[in-house]
């Protein structure tokens, strides 16, 4: 096969009856695959060519929903949640850790009945999540304590513009760059269509780059995602965004939690940084289900 075509679903898996659940939370979308007992070999290339827009079901990544008895990676945790999210970016690298994407799948576990409504744990390559869902409405994942990491500063360079960003750490790297000189029109404009760069010194496994902007009443920004390109928004991302933009006006959740909303192009959502901690808050939806089959072999209409 010519090198840039994509290799579509048909081409990476000769068996192709695929349940599947499309999800996403303030636009960041998924493919949610049911795996409880994890039969599914989802090799890096089932992963691109189920996410491609064109010639896929199209998302920005991969999560798989499997029993945490049923992979070795998190049998560790099977005493303490009963469900592991299997992450994967669109490009079929495996991240640490996806807040817009745990969200997901605490609503798709609540509506398919694998969950009560309420609070209970998930098992993320990051660790435990816990998270409350309720029938309907918004969910809130605890995401762990976020790391700013200190020094000068790292370079990057992301629509034209050099910047010096804050890292961060919410399990995967963040790098924050702040556009003091922009409003929200001026990042709406902004052209993310090119990778930022950035020093592999400071970055080793790659980074997902936020760029920021002041609003009345909190902040907006959006984001380069590692592994995806511009995602319409990124739940980690707005957790390194909003600890980093409340520690620099000097705001540390000493006793009080200091709450910061992000807007994102997606939505909105909302981050509570707490003592110990960061919650993050929004909204979680699934959209439509379905099943892959080749198309020859399947008469629709009959
Ligand atoms: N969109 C996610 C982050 C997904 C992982 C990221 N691309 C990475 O490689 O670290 C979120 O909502 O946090």
């Amino acid at each position: 096969m010519p090198s840039g075509i994509p290799r579509t679903i048909g081409d990476v898996r000769d068996e192709l009856e695929l349940r599947f659940v499309k999800g996403h939370g303030t636009g960041n979308d998924f493919v949610l695959l049911p795996d409880p007992d994890g039969d599914l070999d989802l090799t890096a290339d089932l992963v691109r060519a189920l996410c491609d827009r064109r010639t896929g079901i199209g998302g920005d990544g991969v999560l798989r929903v499997v029993l945490c008895a049923a992979v070795p990676e998190a049998a560790g945790l099977a005493g303490r949640a009963r469900w592991f999210m299997d992450y994967r970016n669109a490009d079929g690298s495996v991240a640490e850790m996806c807040g817009n994407g745990a969200r997901v799948f605490a609503r798709y576990l609540v509506d398919a009945g694998y969950a009560q409504p309420g609070r209970f744990h998930v098992a993320t390559r990051a660790g435990l999540r816990l998270v409350e869902a309720a029938v309907d409405g918004d969910v809130t994942v605890d995401m762990g304590p976020p790391r700013i990491i200190d020094g000068p500063g790292a370079p990057v360079t992301v629509a034209d513009r050099d910047f010096t960003a804050t890292a961060v750490s919410m399990g995967n790297p963040h790098a924050v760059c702040f556009a003091g000189d922009l409003d929200v029109a001026g990042l709406r404009r902004l052209d993310l269509t090119r990778p930022p760069s950035f020093s592999p010194v400071d970055f080793p496994d790659g980074v997902n780059v936020e760029i920021v902007v002041d609003r009345p009443a909190g902040v907006a920004m959006r984001v380069f995602e590692r592994g995806v390109g511009e995602t319409a928004s990124c739940g980690t991302g707005a957790c390194a965004v909003a600890v980093a933009w409340a520690a620099r006006r000097g705001a540390r959740p000493a006793g009080a939690p200091v709450e910061v909303e992000v807007d994102v192009p997606g939505g909105g959502l909302v981050v509570i940084w707490q003592p110990e901690t960061v919650l993050l808050r929004g909204p979680a939806e699934l959209v439509f289900d379905g099943v892959l089959r080749r198309a020859e072999a399947h008469d629709p209409v009959g």
